[in-house]
């Protein structure tokens, strides 16, 4: 089997979204002087869909999130002649051809997002060759189904945060993530806001159900550090990206503290970022994302570092690809879960253009055994909402 064509297209919504509502999640840009523009970094409305067919009719498909345009471009460019005539079981090789072939320039971000949606494509492609989902191929199943945290409730009026955990409570889930709207830029004021909106959510799931808290890099180490141990009363089950993703010593003391376990690792890289992230004992909870991390071939050899520190790994977004890593290692207790909603900051986005993705039942999300691949197909429904760039 040989890949024959490699197809990138990005996905741009034009349908209806729904506006940004105030300070509803605290981000990088944050901090940076004379900011009008800190809400509107923070949107993701576009999405590149990756199609490479073999020589034997086969298609797998891949996706990336990050800069979609610049993924796409990277792919026609670089990653294609990479790739095409090749076997697709020689994935390992495949996956070092391209990390090498743009090492001087690449190494992390949005070109190893690149590789990531190629590598993924190619394993679907395994799958879907020897009829077999992909979790089978990893390690197969190591769970009868994955608990998933529900992960919404950015910040806004406290009283819809509320009633928000409350309905998706009453659907099942037991574990929730909240966002912060406040940080350093926001003095004293944004520390009582984000305690209050903590505060609230507590009030309505309780002390039995488990709570975290998605700080999305806004915050600085020492703001983090005054933080802690005013929210530890709250027990929440992890403090994610307190800080920005290149503040690896940052987040190796906020965790040495001890108070709340840090999480990170969104907007980490390849293997070598997460081993130094575990050698610093920087993160207690791992969540590489499989679409940017440097795809399958990264996460699993991710998971098997995971399992020898004995550091959960809990993949952020969720999503069919994260799905069948949680699916077939020990090491992932548990995946994360974005709802379906109408389109706002875009990390539902996928639900429009992708059919396949599992349905949180209960808070526990199930995967066939008897699809193979991946087990996503490209949706047709949504497709006259959306601008396709070839
Ligand atoms: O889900 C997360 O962990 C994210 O960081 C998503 C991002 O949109 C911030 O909420
Ligand atoms: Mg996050």
């Amino acid at each position: 089997m040989k890949i024959k064509s490699v197809r990138a297209r990005v996905f741009q919504w034009k349908g209806k979204t729904v506006p940004p509502q105030g300070n509803f999640c605290s981000n990088a840009m944050d901090l940076v002087y004379s900011n009008t523009e800190s809400m509107s970094t923070f949107r993701f409305h576009s999405w590149t869909v990756v199609e490479i067919e073999t020589d034997d009719g086969i298609v797998g498909i891949g996706n990336v999130a990050l800069a979609p345009a610049i993924a796409k471009a990277i792919i026609d460019q670089y990653l294609t002649p990479l790739v095409v005539g090749q076997d697709p079981w020689d994935y390992e090789y495949l996956w070092q051809r391209m990390y090498r072939a743009t090492h001087a320039w690449g190494r992390k971000g949005v070109t190893m997002a690149a590789i990531s949606a190629i590598d993924l494509a190619i394993w679907d492609i395994l799958g879907k060759s020897v009829n077999k989902p992909v979790f089978k191929l990893l390690g197969g199943r190591t769970k009868e189904k994955i608990p998933c945290y529900y992960s919404k409730l950015y910040r806004g009026d406290l009283k819809e945060m509320q009633d928000e955990a409350q309905k998706f409570m009453d659907q099942g889930f037991t574990a929730f993530k909240m966002r912060f709207g406040y940080g350093p830029a926001h003095l004293q004021h944004g520390v009582k806001e984000n305690l209050k909106s903590v505060e609230a959510i507590r009030e309505v799931i309780g002390y039995d159900n488990d709570l975290m808290l998605e700080c999305y890099m806004g915050w600085n180490l020492e703001y983090a550090k005054r933080m802690l141990p005013k929210l530890a009363k709250y027990e929440p089950r992890w403090l994610e990206e307190p800080v920005i993703a290149d503040d690896i010593d940052g987040y190796a003391e906020l965790n040495a503290m001890n108070i709340i376990p840090i999480s990170g690792g969104e907007h980490e890289f390849s293997l070598y970022g997460f081993k130094q992230l575990l050698d610093k004992k920087a993160v207690s909870v791992v969540q590489y994302d499989t679409n940017r991390v440097g795809g399958i071939t990264a996460a699993h050899k991710i998971n098997a570092l995971c399992e020898a520190y004995s550091v959960p790994v809990i993949p952020h977004a969720g999503q069919m690809h994260n799905y069948h890593l949680t699916m077939s290692t020990l090491a992932s207790p548990m995946a994360e879960y974005f709802p379906i909603f109408d389109v706002e900051v875009g990390n539902e986005l996928f639900w429009y253009i992708f059919d396949g993705e599992p349905i949180a039942d209960n808070g526990f999300l199930q995967l066939r055994d008897d699809v193979p691949g991946l087990g996503l197909t490209l949706k047709t429904e949504y497709l006259d909402q959306f601008d396709i760039i070839e």
